[in-house]
């Protein structure tokens, strides 16, 4: 490993104009805490440690790219969640990293789940989350998704589409079920986050309207089903989501459909889910509100529309996945080239090449995200120069990380650590340019073990069966 200049190759140029919110850190070995796993800390010889384990043991035992998760900070948010929401079911979203450890981890921490596929369903189940903690999902279900779900006892089935409850019912019918379901509706919110991860508006592809008039048509269907056991409304309205003015809209449009569904039947609606998209920091330019301050605003939100529609409170629950496993996770690259560009004006950018990119995490070309690092194996004192980490990819967009300031003596053979690399980096992962996908390690109290293998050039070999 060299952490020599490469002679005239990194320019400390921290004048280079990076975007406005990007602050020129004081201190860059300083790890910014609401990044990092809680009780994230540099070891004597600078060396950064999570979950008690350096980070330069985990790449030498499991390689790198790797993916980490902290177990501990894990288990705390999700405890964080089910203290300042009580009596509320919270719904860890597995589409944002699941396993059949983290299963255990939520279900022991006395998280539901919500699970989107076969695949989502299969896992949960194998890590011991009772089939009646689970919430499917989907625009899409398949019959065999449906029948897995009835048979195994799912919890409750959030219906999508008026095909799908003919389908459902069709299930329920041949195998004598009754399905628990919830309608999922579109509120028309625009939430204020990428377009990709905003739900509620009405031009996309999930839920029912409520301004059509689809979502209390579906309401009343359902409930005037003798296969489904109508529980409620589902809403959510995207993902990434800092403030609470979406969700009041969209809290205040549910009520008013539960307010005019009961108008129609006669009947209360038991129970009302408002989703996920709960915002956390990946740059130090994001200030996610606390869980406890979300909770309060949701809490009066819910109480003031009930009584401004004359209806009782309903059982509760909200499906977070970013904020719980999000911050909990950490990826580690190694550095393998070093390349200065030069700009217009005399300027020149620094491009760090790791050893993974945009096959582990799509989200920066996908969402045009952003994310913070940290060189992780030392600490520097070399000034601090704006950087471009990316991939090895042939995509000139297979940036990782935009804009980031790194000491100006990042060489080859250091390690680069992305934190709140938790949620849908690992879970989002492909193969493009036949790259395996790195492994997830989880540790705690200095132990690192690994829950997702890192897949081998033999596992991508066998799946190329044709001749
Ligand atoms: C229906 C539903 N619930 C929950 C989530 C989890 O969202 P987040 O990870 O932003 O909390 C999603 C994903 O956006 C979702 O589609
Ligand atoms: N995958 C998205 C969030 C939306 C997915 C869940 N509906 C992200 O990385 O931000």
């Amino acid at each position: 490993m060299t952490h020599m200049h490469i002679a005239g190759s990194i320019h400390a140029d921290a004048t280079h104009a990076g975007p406005t919110w990007l602050a020129l850190p004081e201190d860059l070995n300083v790890l910014d805490v609401k990044l990092w796993p809680r009780g994230t800390v540099r070891d004597g010889q600078g060396r950064i440690v999570v979950g008690g384990a350096t980070l330069t043991d985990v790449a030498a035992e499991h390689g790198t790219p790797v993916y980490l998760i902290d177990e501990d900070d894990f288990r705390s948010r999700a405890r964080e969640f089910r203290s300042a929401f009580p009596g509320w079911q919270i719904f860890y979203a597995g589409k944002a990293l699941l396993t059949r450890r983290v299963a255990r981890w939520a279900a022991e921490e006395g998280l539901n789940l919500d699970v989107t596929t076969m695949g989502e369903m299969r896992i949960a189940l194998a890590g011991g989350m009772p089939a009646a903690r689970l919430g499917l999902h989907g625009n899409n279900k398949s019959d065999a998704e449906i029948a897995f779900a009835l048979e195994q006892g799912v919890g409750r089935i959030i219906v999508d589409s008026f095909n799908e409850i003919d389908r459902l019912e069709r299930h329920c019918e041949a195998g004598g079920h009754t399905a628990r379901v919830l309608v999922r509706v579109t509120t028309g919110v625009e939430a204020h986050t990428h377009e990709y991860i905003a739900t509620a508006h009405e031009d996309q592809k999930f839920g029912l309207s409520i301004m059509g008039g689809a979502a209390l048509t579906a309401l009343v269907r359902c409930h005037a089903s003798k296969y489904l056991d109508l529980r409620g409304i589902h809403s959510h309205i995207g993902s990434q989501i800092f403030e609470t003015h979406g969700f009041e809209v969209s809290i205040r449009r549910a009520m008013k459909l539960a307010h005019q569904f009961k108008m129609a039947t006669g009947v209360e609606l038991p129970e009302l889910d408002l989703g996920g998209g709960f915002g956390i920091a990946y740059t130090g330019a994001d200030n996610p509100p606390p869980v406890s301050e979300v909770a309060a605003a949701f809490e009066e939100m819910v109480e003031h529309e009930c009584r401004a529609f004359g209806l009782q409170r309903p059982e509760l629950s909200i499906e977070p996945g970013r904020a719980i496993c999000g911050p909990a996770g950490v990826a580690i690259y190694e550095v393998g080239t070093v390349k200065v560009v030069e700009l217009e004006g005399g300027r020149s950018r620094v491009y760090l090449s790791v050893d993974g990119g945009m096959s582990d995490n799509i989200r920066p070309a996908l969402y045009a995200a952003e994310y913070s690092a940290a060189l992780a194996n030392r600490t520097s004192d070399a000034p601090p120069t704006l950087c471009r980490v990316v991939g090895k990819h042939c995509e000139g967009g297979d940036i990782l990380i935009r804009d980031v300031f790194l000491p100006s003596d990042v060489s080859l053979g250091d390690l680069i650590a992305v934190p709140g690399s938790g949620a849908y980096s690992r879970s989002m992962a492909n193969n493009y340019n036949q790259i395996p996908k790195p492994p997830v390690v989880s540790v705690k109290d200095g132990v690192s073990s690994v829950m997702l293998r890192r897949e081998t050039l033999d596992d991508l070999m066998r799946l190329d069966v044709g001749k």
